[in-house]
């Protein structure tokens, strides 16, 4: 049963004011990882809570504790919880997703301010949080907001958890669930049937896709410390062993320039698809073309779409990030650091945990570090890590999910699994029981973590209609 008629002629009336709302929540930069930025993500975080409230939703602010970060101990901002709806003869199905956004600075390059929703004449909404994942969360605003002034009744019950930490390692999310699973039928999660994230991006700009899998994490720190203090490479070169020159030397080994991992054991984990799991990706919409469009560059480790796929969703990845306390402004500093860290994380696929993979690094990293001869200090160690998640397609939280975007879009979705990773997923799937989908908004060229990253006016719209009818199209289904 689609949804009605008048629920998706709303969607389109009100479009300009549903960007309008986007615009003010992008207006909030709302960085989990960094500190200085860290009351914006309450501030986000009430925002969220006072447009659920508006919309008729029972909300609570749960406070998740502190962290440390760069040293300070400061406060977690809050989970935002919200009910809507408690008919035993309708299911309930959580909505997840989170309102932190990756860091963005206009030197990074972006063509405006990252913090300011600018509208560019081809419908592009381009600020920091627009696809990844400010729009979809407002999608679900939009839905309850076209329900209501409509006066048309929720076809199923609703809750929501809404995180502030999910670009930083989700901390303190994993733990609430399980205390809340725990106090049964008067927690929160009581009576939740299945679990709908909308926070990843189809493959190409044109088939919209349901995606059943994500790729885990070890988001890892490599830190090489010697001197005292910064030297003069005037100086102290060639008399000192210096850490940069250490830690590029290890970083050097953890990756081959075809992605090949380099870290003994940690690809082997894998086994080789067969013909037939090989199919499933020969039958996706996508070409090396699209791959080239999304990352603005020919730039495919191979030109085999199928081998170029299977890279992203089944099989793991090594991404180096960055090196804190090296020097990287302008100008020509002759300096020689004392203490740098190298950033890189692994992303993982079945069977790999975070368990399974970090002693295998620190144990290869070592041992690299021992051949150096280096008097410098090494330390390695995991930051943060969550495991990877691939669900039953056959359920029909799914089918309700492909009926919704033939709705929408007249068209059969892509079956993905995502290379990117949202730790919270499998903690649902495994603490709860229930069956989760991940029913995404924007396109692969969204630029999610990126410079100018974007969501298409029309994603954000059509988006909305395809989170609306798929709740209609749950409470259709016979189960
Ligand atoms: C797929 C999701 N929208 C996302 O971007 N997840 C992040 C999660 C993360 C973990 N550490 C930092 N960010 C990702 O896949 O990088
Ligand atoms: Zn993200
Ligand atoms: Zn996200």
């Amino acid at each position: 049963m689609p949804a009605p008629t008048t629920l998706l002629g709303y969607i389109d009336e009100n479009a300009d004011r549903f960007i309008k709302r986007l615009a003010d929540a992008v207006a909030i930069p709302s960085v989990s990882g960094d500190r200085t930025h860290r009351e914006d993500v309450f501030k986000m975080a009430k925002f969220i809570e006072d447009q659920l409230q508006t919309l008729g939703v029972q909300t609570r602010l749960e406070d998740l504790g502190t962290e440390t970060l760069d040293g300070h101990e400061i406060k977690l901002p809050p989970a935002v919880l919200g009910k809507i709806g408690e008919d035993p003869k309708k299911k309930t199905i959580l909505i997840y997703g989170h309102f932190d956004v990756q860091p963005a600075f206009k030197s990074d390059g972006w063509s405006t301010d990252p913090f300011t929703l600018t509208i560019a004449d081809d419908g592009q909404l381009i600020g920091r949080g627009s696809s990844d994942d400010k729009g979809p969360i407002l999608g679900w605003l939009n839905v309850l907001e076209a329900h209501r002034d409509l006066g048309i009744g929720l076809p199923v019950n609703l809750r929501f958890v809404f995180e502030g930490m999910e670009e930083s390692g989700s901390v303190g999310l994993d733990e609430f669930i399980a205390a809340e699973h725990a106090r049964g039928k008067d927690g929160w999660f009581h009576g939740v049937d299945v679990v709908c994230i909308s926070d990843n991006y189809w493959l190409n700009t044109r088939t919209p896709c349901i995606t059943y899998g994500l790729r885990g994490l070890a988001y890892m720190f490599v830190q090489v410390s010697g001197p005292a203090r910064d030297l003069h490479s005037g100086v102290f070169g060639r008399t000192v062993h210096e850490p940069m020159t250490d830690l590029v030397t290890l970083l050097g080994k953890l990756v081959a320039p075809d992605g090949t991992i380099l870290i003994p054991g940690v690809d082997d984990m894998i086994r080789a698809a067969d013909s037939e799991e090989r199919e499933l990706y020969d039958r996706l919409d996508y070409s090396i073309a699209d791959i080239e469009a999304a990352v603005g560059a020919s730039i495919a480790v191979s030109d085999d779409k199928t081998q170029v796929l299977m890279g992203r969703m089944r099989q793991p990845s090594l991404s180096i990030h960055g090196i804190e306390g090296a020097f990287y402004g302008s100008g020509a500093k002759t300096v020689i650091p004392a203490k740098v860290t190298g950033k890189f994380s692994i992303r993982l696929v079945p069977p790999q945990t975070p368990d399974k993979v970090v002693p295998l690094v620190i144990q290869y990293l070592e041992a690299e570090f021992a051949k150096l001869n280096s008097k410098n200090k090494l330390r390695v160690y995991l930051e943060h890590g969550g495991k990877p998640w691939v669900a039953d397609i056959k359920h029909w939280n799914y089918e309700a999910a492909i009926k919704a975007t033939q709705a929408v879009y007249n068209k059969l979705p892509d079956m993905t699994r995502e290379g990117g990773s949202i730790p919270v997923t499998l903690t649902f799937a495994e603490t709860l029981g229930v069956n989760v989908l991940l029913l995404p908004m924007g396109r692969g060229d969204d630029g999610a973590h990126s410079t100018n990253e974007k969501l298409d006016r029309s994603n954000f719209i059509e988006g909305t209609k395809l989170l609306g009818t798929y709740l209609h199209e749950v409470a259709a289904i016979n189960a």
